[in-house]
């Protein structure tokens, strides 16, 4: 636990004189309340937030919406924009950094203009690599925006190095801005370091003095505190305490990294303590949340909102976006990035509407009427076993039957597949395909042509092409296939007179297709790891007849490759392929 003399200490080594000085330079003066934060306090006054209902009081009350999205946007109305400084680090992945505050703050209607202290190789698995830019040009950056855009607030992310943290603390000094909110980045959502201690000491010596809202999350409340380690809410109020001490007028501690589902920040400018609660959701997709807090808060002060409005405000915005993010697919790595502007053209919706989702190429069962035959099952109940031991796609292939019997069969493989989730294809035949609504045909190099079968077929189905080189996989993406069905990769008994094409033929392809591929011919649980390290880039997953259709049990052999191929994925994922 912290003691009184500790935190004296702490702040006596980073504070100095010439911080009440600095001080004069916050100027935070609240105009009346926007729309959206107004309306947010309303809806929760009447469920009976006190703490909310006096802000309601002093500010006035009014009936627009609580959505921000779908609240008077500043931006449309042809007044002064409310604009926004984002000074943070670049993210590859589009989830956090410069990338999550220009989308938080689109979302918020205000205009929101960067300088990049960093460009992050980084995705949803982790942070490969950093080039920080050079901090003459951060500060070139920075006078450029400031000479010329009438900047409300400035907020800051990712500073890594003590000389950009100086340079932003003089642009801040020296330039007419309303508020500065620092986020005081060090570990990105992954767990990867972004920013040295190194920057610590100057971080509190020249711009928490300056800041009017410090937003750290528990590791680095503990960092700005000086290592001491904080696990409960006790904990977070003596940090806030310590941290307030080094000159923000505002700290917020935020409690996310706590276990609990109600998470807490506590929020404390030096007289008032308030703890703000919010429901944690239940979703992977939280990379970059830091950052939108803080860049969702400064577009709320810029919009002229007070402190604690401008917070509320923003933590609403941010649970909207997280329960709009749970069903998103994006990357895969363990944490997503958010859905900023869900209401846009809305992601979520998007992934449904896309044609094939490359994931569910991961264990393609490819049916065999033979084989169905000799061991005495009906196509249906093959589909249905493969799908339950973990099959994501099905294709049904019938080299034998009558149309009218391969129609019937048709049918019920196609309900028993939709029942449980998963699209099922036919080989060859689009006349069935259509007459049985399946979600697609696969088609090989002497089949009906691909761009027919797209007219024929129109957008929303699924085409698949077995092709043995990169050259036909470009013919194939360029006349409107969804995936490439590529093999023989080992000789197959399946399939008579297969040109194998092996590993090497595999690899070929992959790399030079422009669209998803899986591996097709002689693959069983024996070999299925080989292929899919051999084929990284490009390669979704696995085709397969025999290892599933001809054995005793079609639940059990799916299962267990399932199982096989799941650990490969997660094992590349891990390594952040
Ligand atoms: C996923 C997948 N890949 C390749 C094939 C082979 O298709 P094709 O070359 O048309 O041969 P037949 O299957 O029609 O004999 C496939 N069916 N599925
Ligand atoms: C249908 C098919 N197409 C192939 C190709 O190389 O395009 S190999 C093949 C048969 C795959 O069966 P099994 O998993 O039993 O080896
Ligand atoms: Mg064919």
């Amino acid at each position: 636990m912290l003691t009184q003399a500790s935190i004296d200490g702490i702040a006596a080594a980073y504070s100095s004189s010439a911080l009440v000085d600095l001080r004069k330079f916050t100027r935070l003066k609240p105009p009346p309340p926007p729309a959206a934060a107004a309306l947010f306090l309303k809806a929760r006054t009447e469920m009976g937030d006190p703490l909310k209902a006096e802000f309601l009081q002093q500010q006035g009350q009014s009936n627009a919406m609580a959505d921000p999205l779908l609240t008077e946007n500043p931006l449309k109305q042809g007044k002064k924009v409310p604009c926004v400084l984002s000074v943070a680090g670049s993210d590859s992945g589009g989830g956090a950094g410069i990338q999550a505050d220009m989308k938080a703050c689109a979302a918020l209607g205000v205009y929101c203009t960067t300088a990049i202290t960093a460009v992050t190789a980084q995705n949803t698995v982790g942070v490969q690599g950093i080039h920080c830019v050079p901090e003459d040009f951060v500060e070139q950056q920075l006078q450029s925006v400031l000479s010329d855009f009438d900047i409300d607030v400035v907020k800051t992310g990712m500073l890594p190095s003590s000389r950009m943290v100086k340079i932003v603390a003089t642009a801040v000094r020296d330039y007419r801005v309303r508020a500065l909110v620092v986020d005081p980045v060090m570990v990105a959502t992954s767990g990867d370091e972004l920013v040295g201690p190194a920057i610590l000491g100057v971080l509190c010596k020249e711009l928490l003095p300056l800041a009017d809202l410090v937003t750290p999350n528990i590791p680095e409340a503990s960092a700005l505190i000086g290592g001491k380690c904080v696990s409960n809410i006790p904990d977070m109020r003596e940090a806030a305490a310590v941290i307030h001490q080094l000159g923000p007028r505002y700290v917020l501690v935020k409690g996310g990294h706590l276990t609990s589902n109600d998470i807490v920040d506590i929020l404390y400018d030096g007289k008032d303590w308030h703890e703000l609660h919010s429901l944690r959701e239940e979703t992977h997709n939280t990379h970059g949340t830091g950052c939108t807090l803080a860049s969702s808060i400064a577009a709320e002060l810029a919009k002229g909102a007070a402190m604690l409005p401008a917070i509320l405000a923003a933590k609403e915005y941010l649970s909207i976006v997280l329960k709009h993010s749970k069903k998103l697919m994006i990357g895969k790595g363990p944490q997503g990035p958010l859905n900023h502007l869900y209401g846009l053209a809305n992601l979520v919706d998007m992934t449904n509407q896309m044609r094939l989702n490359p994931r569910d190429l991961m264990l393609y069962a490819v049916t065999d009427s033979d084989m169905n035959r000799r061991w005495h099952r009906s196509s249906s109940e093959a589909v249905r076993a493969a799908v339950e031991g973990g099959a994501t796609i099905v294709q049904l292939r019938e080299k034998e039957a009558e149309s009218r019997e391969f129609l019937t069969d048709a049918e019920a493989c196609v309900e028993v597949a939709h029942q449980l989730g998963v699209r099922l294809l036919i080989n060859d035949r689009l006349d069935i395909a259509m007459a049985c609504n399946a979600d697609g045909v696969h088609l090989g190099q002497s089949d009906m042509p691909v761009s027919v079968a797209r007219a024929i077929l129109g957008p929303k189905k699924i085409i698949g092409v077995s092709c043995k080189t990169p050259e036909q996989a470009q013919e194939a993406w360029k006349a409107g296939a969804d995936y490439i069905g590529s093999g023989g990769v080992y000789p197959t008994k399946t399939k008579k007179d297969n040109k194998t094409i092996g590993l090497s033929g595999l690899y070929d392809v992959c790399k030079g297709s422009p669209l998803p591929v899986v591996a097709i011919g002689g693959i069983s649980a024996a070999n299925v790891e080989e292929i899919l390290r051999s084929c990284p880039v490009n390669l979704f997953g696995v085709a397969v007849v025999s290892c599933l259709f001809d054995q005793p049990d079609i639940r059990a052999a799916t299962a267990n490759l399932h199982s096989k191929i799941l650990k490969v994925f997660n094992t590349q994922r891990a390594e952040g392929r």
